[in-house]
């Protein structure tokens, strides 16, 4: 069995007077990848920035473990080592270059004032490759598109090589062959060993995770492999029947569920292909 990468126990959280995580229970075992999906305002990014350690403690009540260590008790360096983060719209340092921004994930890993050393550079190199930004290492973050500036930020998390990597909404801005890029980025850290959480609005992408948590109200709707019946349930649950998830291409995918019969659904309607065994 592979070891407990975070775990949550009673896990509550408030932003300002509002409460909005409500007893969250979960562990996240290592080498496997999670999506987070829910509707807007179920407590997706808050529940990230809680198990992530973002929220201000007083704002946390309940139990968390990183490693099956309680997360309070690691210190902050070591925190920023253990976790890799690539938050919401990111702002600020938009006047740095490309290269500088993804040298920052490589902080935690420095002495105080030390320049950056050879394995510095080559995991920001790398990173810059696998998520083909290499080419605008030289320019500064304000001067690239929306996509090109993601792909910038989630090469900074990756170069902090953490064994835990946690993204809200990764996929925002990218185009479909980058989002596919980013699919694969993410099953090859799983397979590595690495525990990935992401939230995503995709729900074709999140269904390509390993496991899925499902949100409602600030609550685990559900948490359960992607390929379960059980989850599509309760995704199509948690969306007011308004997906439905279907076998297509060798992938579970979510399709909008449009009114049979009007001109949406063709002039006869497509064959439903086999579901795997
Ligand atoms: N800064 C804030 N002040 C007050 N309430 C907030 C703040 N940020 C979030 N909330 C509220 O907390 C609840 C959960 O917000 P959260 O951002 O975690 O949801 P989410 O599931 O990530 O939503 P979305 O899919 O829209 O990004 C929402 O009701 C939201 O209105």
């Amino acid at each position: 069995m592979k070891p407990i990468a975070i775990s949550a126990r009673g896990v509550c959280a408030a932003i300002g007077k509002q409460r909005v995580l409500h007893g969250i229970d979960l562990e996240l075992r290592a080498g496997c990848w999670t999506s987070v999906v829910g509707p807007n305002g179920a407590g997706k990014s808050t529940l990230l920035k809680a198990l992530a350690g973002l929220l201000p403690r007083a704002a946390v009540q309940g139990e968390l473990r990183w490693l099956g260590r309680p997360l309070a008790q690691i210190p902050a360096p070591e925190r920023a080592r253990l976790r890799a983060w690539l938050g919401q719209n990111e702002g600020g340092a938009d006047e740095l270059t490309g290269y500088d921004v993804v040298m920052l994930g490589r902080l935690p890993h420095q002495s105080w004032l030390a320049p950056p050393g050879p394995a510095d550079h080559a995991a920001v190199a790398q990173a810059l490759h696998s998520t083909q930004a290499w080419d605008w290492r030289q320019r500064p973050l304000a001067q690239l598109s929306g996509g090109e500036r993601q792909r910038v930020l989630l090469a900074r998390a990756l170069a902090v090589q953490a064994p835990v990597l946690l993204m809200d909404e990764p996929l925002a801005n990218l185009d479909p062959p980058h989002q596919t890029d980013w699919l694969h980025t993410m099953r090859t850290l799983a397979h590595a060993g690495g525990t990935v959480l992401s939230v995503l609005h995709e729900i074709s992408f999140a269904l390509q995770a390993d496991d899925m948590l499902v949100l409602a109200g600030g609550r685990v709707l559900h948490h359960g492999a992607c390929a379960a019946p059980a989850t599509h349930a309760a995704l199509e649950q948690v969306f007011g029947q308004r997906i439905r998830v279907r076998w297509l291409d060798g992938m579970w995918m979510a399709l909008p569920a449009l009114q049979r019969g009007g001109p949406e659904s063709g002039p006869s309607g497509p064959a439903t292909p086999a579901v795997p065994e």
